[in-house]
């Protein structure tokens, strides 16, 4: 195995009960990559990462993380990791810096080394002037990134960060995204989970795409485009009655030859085309008035629709 392969998984399954959360996947993720895990609630991402964080035990196939076969070296790998869970499990009663030194101690951290980790790991998540505070009062987009530093008290060369802004407001999770940038700037391995497209495609260099416990597709963001989508989408928007039963069928045959594919959403047909402005003079050209119109580049949203025929987030 080539040693800057710092997670490598074949045919992963969990199973809970009869219930099959991921259904036998095959990662391999290397070193320095910022990797995601793109789909829906439910798709068996989290699953994926508890795994691939050795908290929860893979049902069946191979998995090894920094070298290491996570069956039987789970506290090893464990204390190589860096681990953002989904909910903040910050401990409300402590400072943020007796958060991260107290975190300091599980790994056996000396204590002024911990103190000065601790003072630089604020220092880079903007959070120096809240020190001595006490965690309570933060708000969501702060305590995400007291998470983040305490992820990396232990100088992880793998992050795990499942739904890193999930519930956050945007302002809070542009910063987010800011500091995890820097960290992959800085060399170090992220693999995040998320159902936001745009999150996966500000960070990712490379994802997958789940959807019910498979892998549905695998590629950079722009190669994912590429691949299964168009250019451009054109999104015609009409009232819901419009779009309903036949006569929504009838709207989306009249469109007939204008588009590479037509996706009817509830509230609005989506036109891929590599030439948005043409497809859309061609649409009144036929005389169809929608209520309005828009241009925009194909995202992983096209992406995820086309594959599995439902939107990422309802
Ligand atoms: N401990 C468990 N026992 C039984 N079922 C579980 C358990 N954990 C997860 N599941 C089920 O497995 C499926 C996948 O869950 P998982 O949390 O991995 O999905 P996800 O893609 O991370 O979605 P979410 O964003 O909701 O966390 C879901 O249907 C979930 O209900």
């Amino acid at each position: 195995m080539s040693s800057d392969l710092m997670i490598s998984a074949t045919g992963l399954v969990k199973r809970f009960g009869s219930f099959t959360a991921v259904a036998g996947i095959d990662v391999g993720v290397q070193r320095g990559e910022a990797f995601g895990f793109l789909g829906p609630n439910g798709a068996g991402k989290s699953s994926t990462m508890r795994m691939i964080g050795c908290v929860s035990p893979p049902t069946e196939g191979r998995l090894s993380i920094l070298g290491l076969d996570a069956a039987t070296h789970g506290p090893a790998i464990r204390s190589r990791l860096g681990v953002v869970p989904q909910q903040d499990s910050l401990d409300v009663e402590l400072s943020l810096v007796e958060n991260l030194t107290v975190y300091a101690r599980y790994f056996g951290i000396p204590r002024q080394v911990a103190r000065d980790r601790a003072a630089e790991l604020l220092e880079f998540v903007q959070l120096t002037d809240r020190a001595d505070s006490k965690v309570e009062p933060l708000s969501g987009g702060m305590k995400r990134r007291l998470t983040i530093a305490r992820a990396l008290v232990n100088e992880p060369d793998l992050v795990l960060l499942d739904e890193p802004t999930t519930g956050l407001d945007p302002q809070a999770r542009h910063l987010v995204w800011e500091r995890l940038y820097r960290l992959k700037q800085r060399g170090v391995t992220l693999v995040l989970t998320t159902h936001y497209m745009d999150e996966a495609e500000q960070l990712c260099d490379r994802l997958v795409v789940m959807d019910a416990g498979r892998i549905v597709a695998e590629g950079s963001p722009s190669q994912l485009i590429a691949r299964y989508s168009s250019r451009e989408v054109v999104e015609l928007r009409f009232g819901l009655d419009d779009l309903a039963g036949p006569a929504g069928a009838e709207l989306v045959k009249a469109l007939d030859g204008l588009a590479d594919r037509v996706e009817p959403l509830p509230d609005r047909l989506l036109l891929y085309t590599d030439d948005g402005d043409a497809t859309t003079a061609a649409v009144s050209a036929r005389h169809i008035e929608p209520t309005s119109v828009l241009v925009r580049r194909s995202t992983l949203e096209d992406v995820f629709l086309h594959l599995t025929g439902r939107t990422l987030v309802d």
